[in-house]
């Protein structure tokens, strides 16, 4: 058993992840649910990108999504489809809100887009729409057992005999995630589908995956991944992907609506680049408010609630922990939502105030990801281990929220709310997510007008 230790604030977070950031590499072994549950040995463990050690295991299969799929350059190529995400996004509520407004709760039309749109970037295209809706059903209820399980599990076995039920039904979760994927993945296995028609999906992960050779342990050699294993990595992407995207669409949309002066210039700017048409090049030009707006919701609202870190002696030591019981490494969880309200380093920390990144405010230059020379905040984590997908995340976020605010104008819907504007109560499970999912009153901007 591990010690757990919290850090909530942002000079102690520099201290550790930039100054001391080689003790820092490893993840805490035994925090994550799945791991606990299966309770394999390492040799024998169905690794993720997430769960792995430090070590060459971990760099094969990171290289291979960060390098192969996410790369930055990459990325550019994914944009269309981000785009066409969009399109069906707000589609969907041009038919929810067919006359003048309607009242609408929005997080499940976004998840059914973000998680579309990455089943195509995983098995890519032709995937049954009705398979397509099985996972993300299934997704969402692995996710809510996760999150269930993530407060209690602390590094120790207890958790294992305490919580047998949601144990039992993670790994029932898991088979029927298994069941769903490997049909799939075998259909990547064929010749005929690698060839590329134009206009689709170009490398899905999963070819990558299959095509991938991973450090054979001590047997020397590189091998392919193992069935489970394809199985598991291709849950992680699924799930970290759709959930983390969906939580700061939400969280953005709900800031907006509290704050129509803020929706207004937001779509002042919106509709004053390449006259109205968001393209991923404008996107990638600049639209600094938008980009704003994004980076102080993730600020507030970090789609990912901790990050946890293993450390042993060195590390230990800078967070002040002189003594580690049996010398078995100290869990680090750095709480993001804290870090990035700490008020030693940000002025009105809970007040929603996108110009502080603007050009003269007191956040210009800070990115979603932090410098070497101070954290100030870390919605996408830092160094080696920072989040793979942020350059992805960052342009879909801003893809979804461009094309709602444009088409659609976003109130207070009176059922949905108290008596204070929009109920702004988080709730960490998986994700930090509204605690009351956002309920707005919709009206398409051709009846506002
Ligand atoms: C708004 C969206 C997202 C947020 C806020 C977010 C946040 C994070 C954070 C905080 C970490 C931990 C980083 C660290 O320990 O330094 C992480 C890791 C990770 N994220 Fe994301 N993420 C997002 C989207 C995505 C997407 C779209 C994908 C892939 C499709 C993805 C895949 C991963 C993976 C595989 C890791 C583990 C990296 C490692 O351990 O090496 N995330 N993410």
């Amino acid at each position: 058993r591990r010690t757990l230790h919290r850090v909530r604030d942002a000079a102690v977070a520099h201290r550790a992840l930039n100054k001391n950031a080689d003790a820092f590499l490893d993840r805490a072994e035994g925090f994550f649910p799945v791991v606990l549950g299966t309770g394999l040995r390492r040799a024998e463990r169905n690794e993720t990108i997430v769960t792995a050690s430090h070590g060459p295991h971990w760099r094969a299969l990171r290289c291979n999504l960060s390098a192969d799929v996410l790369h930055p350059s990459r990325v550019a190529s994914l944009a269309p489809l981000q785009q066409e995400a969009a399109q069906a996004l707000v589609a969907g509520l041009f038919a929810k809100v067919q006359g003048e407004a309607a009242s609408v709760v929005i997080r499940g039309d976004l998840n059914r887009a973000a998680f579309s749109l990455l089943a195509r970037m995983c098995f890519g295209d032709g995937v049954d729409g009705h398979c397509v809706e099985s996972m993300e059903r299934e997704m969402l209820d692995l996710l809510a057992t996760v999150g269930e399980l993530i407060p209690v599990v602390d590094g120790s076995w207890l958790p294992q005999l305490l919580y047998r039920r949601q144990l039992t039904h993670l790994m029932g979760a898991l088979g029927r995630q298994k069941l769903m994927y490997l049909p799939l993945i075998d259909a990547r296995r064929r010749p005929e589908s690698r060839v590329y028609r134009g206009g689709g999906v170009a490398y899905p992960y999963v070819d990558s995956l299959l095509d991938l050779r991973v450090p054979n342990g001590e047997g020397g050699g590189r091998r392919a991944l193992r069935d489970d294993e394809l199985v598991c990595l291709v849950s992680e992407f699924l799930g970290s992907g759709s959930g983390s995207t969906v939580a700061c669409v939400e969280w953005t949309l709900a800031h907006l609506v509290d704050r129509p002066e803020v929706q207004d210039k937001l779509r002042r700017e919106i509709d004053g680049t390449d006259g109205g048409a968001v393209t991923i090049k404008s996107l990638r030009r600049g639209m600094p408010y938008l980009n704003a707006v994004v980076l102080e919701s993730l600020r507030m609202h970090p789609a990912a609630p901790f990050m946890m870190r293993g450390t042993h002696g060195d590390g230990a030591g800078v967070m002040g922990a002189t003594t580690v019981p049996n010398g078995d490494g100290l869990m680090v969880q750095f709480v993001l939502g804290d870090i990035g309200r700490d008020s030693k380093v940000w002025t009105d920390p809970d007040e929603f105030r996108p110009e502080r990144f603007l050009a003269g405010g007191e956040a210009e230059g800070v990115g979603p990801l932090p410098g070497p020379k101070e954290v100030r905040m870390l919605p996408f984590g830092i160094g080696h281990r920072h989040c793979p997908g942020t350059s992805f995340a960052m342009l879909q976020v801003k893809c979804f929220l461009a094309a709602l605010v444009r088409e659609f104008e976003w109130a207070d819907d009176d059922c949905g709310s108290t008596a204070g504007g929009v109920d702004m109560t988080e709730l960490d499970v998986f994700f930090k997510v509204m605690k009351k999912p956002l309920s707005a009153r919709v009206m398409r901007r051709s009846s506002v007008k």
